[in-house]
């Protein structure tokens, strides 16, 4: 079946949906406001003409119109292996949009040495796609290739750093790694003559660069608080990347409640965060600090991230080095088959999912318009996110790529 069969496959309407569908569509749209240079566009930057707006959810009376289309929960159907999901449908499928911000990702990458030779690989995951399904409310391919480059980056830790031994990835250098890592998104600033040692060490790695370059073009489009957020989501993911590297270097297996803590931090969150930068206005600090906020966001993020775990099972599977996902960690625990694992994966994520559409609706009952856009644009994130990895070569080929 084709990505946009399904995502036009019927879909199980949600009375709480509904409810912030028809909350949503009651409130204007949120006027942008996060800082945008002049001439912060590349050249040729796709204009935002009339045609190309109209099927996203921007604009005045975007907010409500997108709201009212992606608060829509369905059991869809998934890939080989991988039981139906609640999960929103993709918001929209603008194949040129994928293949312009895949076409600047991988122009990037090739520019700083990320992926050398493995760049045709990175070409066919198609981040570009991902930036594109997970992002309907912004229709700016540079502000998608924002996106695009910091998650790449982070990607590219993981993958050099944590999981890749073909990539040089080592237990024993992963704490090392991460700490230098941090420096490319939180400055150091040593005393002036350790400065140049800290700039080349900047200069000497890729994923140091990648890191440091993905974060300097988001700064166009996010405010110092935005920034900071996005910072610290780093270093929380860098934390889970570390524990995971603690259990490769000892061969244990972590219990069923450490690997789901373990998974809202080594977790898409840094990319749920960027959604109002992308989308061009602010979610308060002090409301994307909010408990009530914080748990909606990171539940819908774990879900995203155990959409990862089900659809890379079976790259994981060829893989040499030992790799961690929640069915393998149900199966160990509880001693039960692959299948029913991948079943009761599913029934974990499917109850984040629903926890997330009805905690955000009661939610944008009392938040402000920014909050209200932004839970919508996470709910949207749920839909790109699984609709790219249900069709992404990075999990479907059978010579899968790093
Ligand atoms: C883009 C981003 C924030 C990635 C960080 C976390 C991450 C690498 C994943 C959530 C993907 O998990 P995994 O290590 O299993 O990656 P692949 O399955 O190899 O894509």
């Amino acid at each position: 079946m084709s990505l946009l069969s399904r995502i036009a496959a019927p879909t199980a309407r949600h009375d709480v949906a509904r409810l912030v569908a028809a909350l949503l569509a009651e409130h204007p749209g949120v006027r942008p406001e996060g800082p945008e240079p002049e001439g912060s566009k590349p050249p040729g930057a796709r204009p935002e003409g009339p045609a190309r707006r109209a099927a996203l959810p921007t604009g005045p009376t975007g907010l409500g119109t997108s709201a009212a289309r992606i608060t829509v929960g369905r059991k869809g159907v998934e890939g080989p292996g991988v039981p139906e999901l609640y999960c929103p449908p993709a918001l929209r499928d603008d194949p040129a949009l994928a293949e312009e911000v895949n076409a600047r990702l991988l122009a990037w990458a090739e520019e700083i040495g990320l992926y050398a030779g493995r760049l045709d690989r990175v070409r066919a995951a198609d981040f570009g796609r991902l930036m594109m399904l997970a992002h309907p409310d912004t229709d700016d391919p540079d502000r998608l290739l924002a996106a695009g480059k910091c998650a790449l980056a982070e990607w590219a830790t993981d993958d050099y750093y944590c999981d890749d031994e073909s990539m040089g990835s080592a237990p024993a250098l992963l704490g090392a790694h991460l700490g230098i890592a941090y420096a490319a998104i939180d400055p150091a600033h040593p005393p002036l003559r350790y400065v140049p040692a800290v700039e080349q060490a900047m200069q000497d790695d890729p994923v140091r660069t990648a890191l440091r370059s993905g974060f300097a073009h988001m700064a166009r489009y996010a405010d110092s608080s935005q920034l900071a957020r996005l910072s610290h989501e780093v270093a929380v993911l860098f934390v889970g990347y570390g524990q995971e590297g603690s259990w490769r270097s000892q061969g244990r297996m972590p219990a069923v409640w450490e690997y789901l803590a373990h998974r809202q931090i080594n977790s898409f969150v840094p990319c749920v965060a960027m959604t109002d930068m992308v989308g061009g206005y602010v979610l308060p600090a002090a409301e994307y600090a909010d408990p009530r906020v914080r748990r909606a966001v990171t539940m819908a993020s774990t879900a995203a991230t155990l959409v990862n775990d089900l659809y890379s099972m079976a790259k994981e599977h060829r893989s040499d080095s030992v790799e961690f996902n929640l069915p393998t960690v149900i199966a160990a625990e509880e001693r039960c088959t692959p299948r029913e694992a991948v079943e009761r994966s599913a029934a974990i994520h499917d109850e984040l999912v629903r926890t997330f559409e009805t905690e955000a609706a009661a939610l944008a009952v009392t938040g402000s318009p920014q909050l209200r856009r932004f839970l919508a644009g996470v709910w949207a994130w749920l839909g790109g996110n699984r609709a790219w990895h249900s069709g992404s070569p990075r999990y479907t080929s059978a010579s899968t790529p790093s």
